[in-house]
């Protein structure tokens, strides 16, 4: 392990009357470090994007500007798993600025060296270095959080962060009109938003802190009296990259489940996210503003969709992850039901749809990383949620791209839907095994702490 990198060393107690308001104010202050550190994750991951119609215009096809930004997922997909497990046993104060700082350097030579952007290979390649820094985003705010925040609180707290992806989605195309205006460069795609992801590195470092014990404070679980059934002293210790694999990922039933379900919960986030401007403007005759303001609004959509999710899923399904999911998916699926059959000339009614399907589908995203970090210890949450995300990445928005693109060639659009629907109706299935095992997996619990009392 990389010394700089190394969890922070638990100090002493400080005194009584001390650790309520300095757990209040550092609460808040790394929510801050944590929400505005993965927004800006955000900045340099959906950037090249933007740059991609100015790259068509130098000579470069759609398809391998699509085969280069592929390179992204790919990469990201295999690093927040990994990663997942080197944040476990890294101090995130420093871990989440030097991975956005690195993503962020990966963009400015992009926008700065011309060579960058001379061939798909290169481009492949820079991305792909990209894609992997970005995997030091989403393990370190899950560490953070799960160290913060005790369990009855998590849904509340992960749900509220879960926003900043929405909150940063949406501003590299503001950056970029941005450095357009200063600079009439169309590489202000690359630049403004690294530039920008760069300062917030830093603001997210100033604000962030490793465990509470490494700011004197209690746990998260003394100080608000709120264990887990199964918490143990030894919860507190931190784990080799061995026993978090081969003890809390892999043997852990729950965890494929929900890593499978993510396969097809992203297939649908992307797959209608991706392909929105292209469905809208060949199927419903929608102009090049009107889809993009589709775009923007399923995004922003799913900021009060997360929150609705979360709060449903604490005060309604009483901490029932895999239910809250099951339901969440069962409305998204007959919303994307309506896009696809709604008939041509009724905007109105498509433009419900995005907005809809945003509301409803950041949810499940939120709760399948939500309930990774409840299924491992918090030593190793950052790997458990990294384990979904590699099924997300790799299965969904790898197939979104290249497995609907393809059905749409040479199926239609009604194929390309099937496939997205049919994989929805799949995520059901296995959130209702989730929820399934989940119950009993409760009662287990239940009867354990039973006889031991
Ligand atoms: O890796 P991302 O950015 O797609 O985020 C994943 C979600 O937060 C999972 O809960």
């Amino acid at each position: 392990m990389i010394s700089m990198f190394k969890p922070a060393p638990h100090t002493a107690r400080l005194p009584k009357d001390k650790i309520d308001p300095t757990y209040r104010k550092l609460r808040w202050q790394i929510f801050m470090g944590i929400f505005f550190g993965y927004a800006a994750y955000y900045l340099v991951r959906k950037n090249f994007a933007l740059a991609m119609p100015y790259l068509v215009e130098q000579g470069f096809s759609r398809g391998d500007l699509g085969f280069a930004l592929s390179g992204i997922s790919i990469a990201y997909g295999f690093s927040k798993f990994i990663m997942g497990s080197v944040s476990d046993r890294s101090n995130p104060r420093v871990f989440l600025p030097a991975g956005l700082i690195l993503a962020a350097l990966v963009m400015l030579f992009m926008g700065f060296v011309p060579w960058a952007t001379s061939s798909i290979a290169i481009m492949f390649v820079l991305l792909f270095v990209c894609g992997w820094f970005q995997g030091m985003g989403w393990p370190p705010c899950g560490r953070t959080m799960v160290h913060w925040w005790s369990q009855k609180e998590r849904g509340g707290i992960v749900s509220i962060w879960n926003c900043a992806h929405n909150v940063g989605g949406g501003l590299p195309p503001l950056l970029f009109l941005l450095g357009m205006a200063w600079f009439n460069d169309w590489k202000a795609a690359f630049y403004m938003p690294a530039l920008a992801a760069i300062v917030i590195a830093l603001i997210a470092f100033a604000l962030m802190r490793d465990t509470p014990q490494s700011c004197g404070l209690p746990s998260i679980e003394e100080y608000k009296d709120d264990y887990p059934p199964d918490y143990t002293e030894e919860a507190e210790e931190e784990l080799t990259a061995k026993q978090i694999f081969m003890q809390y990922v892999l043997p852990n039933k729950l965890l494929w489940y929900i890593a499978i379900a993510n396969v097809f919960v992203y297939l649908l986030r992307y797959g209608i996210l991706d392909w929105s401007p292209t469905y809208l403007k060949e199927v419903k005759h929608f102009s090049l503003d009107k889809s993009s303001y589709a775009y923007f609004l399923y995004e922003y959509a799913g900021i009060p969709g997360t929150l609705l999710c979360g709060w449903m899923s604490d005060k309604v399904f009483k901490g029932n992850r895999g239910a809250t999911g099951v339901f969440f998916m069962v409305l998204v699926t007959i919303a994307t039901v309506v896009y696809w059959l709604n008939p041509v000339g009724n905007p109105g009614i498509d433009m419900a749809c995005m907005i809809i399907i945003g509301f409803l589908i950041y949810g499940p995203v939120m709760l399948i990383g939500l309930h990774a970090l409840e299924l491992a210890p918090k030593k190793a949450a950052g790997t458990a949620a990294g384990f979904t995300g590699l099924f997300g990445y790799l299965g969904g928005s790898v197939a979104a791209s290249a497995i609907v693109g393809y059905t749409v060639d040479y199926f239609g659009w009604d194929g390309g839907f099937m496939v997205m629907i049919g994989g929805s109706c799949l995520a059901v299935v296995l959130l209702i095994l989730t929820m399934l095992s989940e119950n009993k997996h409760k009662a287990e619990l239940l009867a354990a702490q039973n006889k031991s009392l």
